[in-house]
C-alpha cells in the first residue's frame, strides 16, 4: 500500500524467511527460493493469506457491553482472507465475498483520501481509535450507494455492512498509491449465529492490511512474547474499527479472543484490559445452532432500550451477571477445578444456567432457544445457555459426565429432526495466522517444487466448508495438527 509494491514485497520476504522457512536448506526449499526470485523480477507482490477463528462467549455477553467481564474462547471454526496484487497499471480494489454473494470493486483514484487523509482526520497504524468519525462514516456512503441494489433488504444490509467495513479500514490504513488488489474471503463460520462472524472478518481484514503497509513485525517463532503482543494488539485494535462499523456497539470481545485465541477474560475499560486464560478447561460443550439468523446490533440495541426505561433493574442484572463471569473465572482457577469431574462441571453448569436466566430477563432469549434448554432438560444431559448475541443464533450445552451415548444421541435426532443444527467444534484454538506467501504444503508431488501456490481460483472452488478447511485450513497437518507454513504470534507467558 502506501510503502510500495518493492517496500512491501522485501518487508514479507523478512517474514517468510524469519518465520515460514524451517526446513534448513534442503533443496526443494532452494528450488523454491529460485522460483521466488524470479517472482521478484515481477512488480506484483506476492499472494499471502491471513485467517482467524470464530468464538463462543462462555460467559458474560451484553453485560461485557456496560464495562462487566466476559470470558470468550475461540473456536475451530475460521476465516479465510487470500489477498492479491494486481499488475501496477490496474488501479482497482476488491473485495469478493463469496459467503455472502458479494464481489465489488472501487477505482482506487476515485475513493475518498482526501478527506481520511486530511490532517484532523488521519489515524496512524499505531493510534486507537475508539469510535467512528461521522464524517468519514458520510464520506465513503456515495461508494456504498451501488452495491447490491434490487438485492432483498436483509441481504444488502448484510452487504452493505461488510462493505462499510472494509472500505472504511482500507481508508484508513491504505493510501492513494495502495497498489491494485483483491481481498478474497472465504468463512467457515456460520454468519450472525453469534458465533463471531464478523469480528474474525474484522481481524482478518485489520491483519491483512497492516501487513501490506508493513506495521507488524512476524510472526517468527523466536519473536519475544512481549513483542509479539504488541502486533496483536495493533490488529485488534483496528479490528474492533471494523467491528464497529457492522454493530454499531460492540464491546471489542469478539475481535479480542479472535485475534489473541485460546481463551480470554475481557472488560471493556479505557483501555481494555484482556487476561488470556492458558489453562482454560476443555469443557465438553455442545454447541447447536438455531439457525434463526439474528443482528447482533439489533439485540444489542433491545437492551439499550430496557436500559433506558429500567435503568436500576437492568444495572442489578448487569451487575448479576458481572458477578457470574466473575465467579466463573475463580472457579477455574481453583486448584482442585478437574474438567472430567462431575462436581467442578456442576458448578460451571450451575453459572451457565444462571448465566441464561439472567440474558432471559434482558429480554435476548428465543423460543428456539428455550426449545434446546427443554430438549437437554427433559433428558438431564447438562446445562444449556444461549451464547453470543442471541434472539435466534446459537447455544452451548455443557454435557453432564456420565450420560449415557444412547441419550445424546437420542438428543441429537431430535435437534436435527426439529431443524436445529449441530456442531462439531473444539475450543480454545488459535488466534490470527499468517501464510506468507500463499504457498502451503499438502502432501502432493507439488511439495517437492516447493508446495501449492493457493490462486484465487482453487480458493473460490473449493468445495463447501470442508474443501476450504482441506485446502487451506491452518489445521490440515497431520491428524488435525497445524499445518506447515501457517504462522501465529505467540504470546504465551504474558
Ligand atoms: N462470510 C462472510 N463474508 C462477508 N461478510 C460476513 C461474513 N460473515 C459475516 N459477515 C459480516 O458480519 C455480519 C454478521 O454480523 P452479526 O453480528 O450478525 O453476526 P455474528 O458476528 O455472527 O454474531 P456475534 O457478533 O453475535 O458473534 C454480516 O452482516 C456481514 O456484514
Ligand atoms: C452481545 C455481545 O456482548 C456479544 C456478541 O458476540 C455484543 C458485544 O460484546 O459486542
Amino acid at each position: 500500500m502506501s510503502n510500495g509494491v518493492n517496500g512491501f514485497h522485501k518487508e514479507l520476504e523478512g517474514l517468510h524467511v524469519n518465520g515460514v522457512t524451517n526446513g534448513g536448506s534442503s533443496s526443494a526449499e532452494s528450488d523454491r527460493k529460485k522460483k521466488m526470485n524470479r517472482k521478484n523480477s515481477s512488480p506484483m507482490m506476492p499472494a499471502f493469506m491471513v485467517s482467524a477463528p470464530g468464538k463462543v462467549i462462555v460467559f458474560g455477553e451484553h453485560a461485557v457491553v456496560y464495562g462487566k467481564s466476559a470470558i470468550a474462547a475461540s473456536i475451530s471454526l475460521r476465516s479465510y482472507l487470500l489477498v492479491t496484487h494486481l499488475s501496477k497499471s490496474r488501479r482497482t480494489v476488491t473485495m469478493q465475498f463469496p459467503d455472502i454473494d458479494l464481489t465489488h470493486s472501487w477505482n482506487i483514484d476515485e475513493l475518498p483520501w482526501e478527506i481520511f487523509n486530511s490532517p484532523s482526520k488521519k489515524k496512524y497504524y499505531y493510534d486507537l481509535v475508539t469510535a467512528l468519525d461521522p464524517d468519514l462514516v458520510a464520506a465513503i456512503q456515495p461508494h456504498l450507494a451501488n452495491i447490491s441494489l434490487g438485492k432483498p433488504e436483509h441481504e444488502r444490509k448484510i452487504h452493505l455492512n461488510s462493505a462499510a467495513s472494509f472500505l472504511y479500514l482500507y481508508l484508513s490504513l491504505g493510501s492513494p498509491r495502495s497498489p491494485g488488489c483483491k481481498y478474497t474471503l472465504r468463512s467457515t463460520i456460520p454468519l450472525g449465529a453469534g458465533v463471531g462472524s464478523s469480528g474474525s472478518i474484522a481481524v482478518c481484514l485489520a491483519a491483512a492490511m497492516l501487513l501490506q503497509i508493513r506495521t507488524l513485525s512476524g510472526p517468527h517463532p523466536d519473536q519475544p512474547a512481549q513483542e509479539a503482543r504488541v502486533q496483536v494488539e495493533r490488529i485488534n485494535r483496528w479490528a474492533f474499527v471494523a467491528e464497529l462499523c457492522i454493530h454499531g456497539n460492540p464491546s471489542g470481545v469478539d475481535n479480542t479472543v479472535s485475534t489473541y485465541g485460546k481463551a480470554v477474560v475481557y472488560r471493556r475499560s479505557k483501555p481494555p484490559t484482556v487476561t488470556s486464560l492458558w489453562d482454560f478447561p476443555e469443557l465438553p460443550l455442545l454447541l447447536v445452532n438455531t439457525k434463526t439468523p439474528k443482528s447482533t446490533a439489533v439485540e444489542v440495541g433491545k437492551v439499550a432500550k430496557l436500559k433506558d426505561e429500567q435503568p436500576e433493574l437492568v444495572d442489578t442484572i448487569l451487575e448479576a451477571i458481572d458477578q457470574v463471569a466473575k465467579s466463573a473465572e475463580s472457579l477455574i482457577d481453583e486448584e482442585y477445578f478437574d474438567s472430567e469431574e462431575s462436581e467442578s462441571l456442576r458448578r460451571v453448569g450451575q453459572l451457565m444456567t444462571i448465566n441464561h436466566g439472567l440474558l432471559s430477563a434482558l429480554g435476548v432469549s428465543h423460543p428456539r432457544l428455550e426449545r434446546i434448554r427443554e430438549l437437554v432438560d427433559h433428558e438431564n444431559i447438562g446445562w444449556t445457555k444461549l451464547t453470543g448475541a442471541g434472539g435466534g443464533g446459537c447455544s452451548i450445552t455443557l454435557v453432564k459426565p456420565g450420560v449415557p451415548q444412547e441419550k445424546i444421541e437420542r438428543l441429537e435426532r431430535q435437534l436435527e429432526d426439529e431443524g436445529f443444527q449441530q456442531f462439531r467444534t473444539t475450543l480454545g484454538g488459535d488466534g490470527v495466522g499468517v501464510l506468507w506467501p500463499a504457498v502451503l504444503k499438502n502432501g502432493l508431488d507439488e511439495d517437492e517444487d516447493g508446495g501449492m501456490e493457493i490462486d484465487i481460483e482453487k480458493f473460490l472452488n473449493a468445495p463447501g466448508n470442508d474443501g476450504v478447511e482441506s485446502l487451506v485450513g491452518v489445521s490440515g497437518g497431520l491428524d488435525g495438527a497445524e499445518r506447515e507454513g501457517w504462522k501465529f504470534w505467540r504470546i504465551e507467558g504474558q
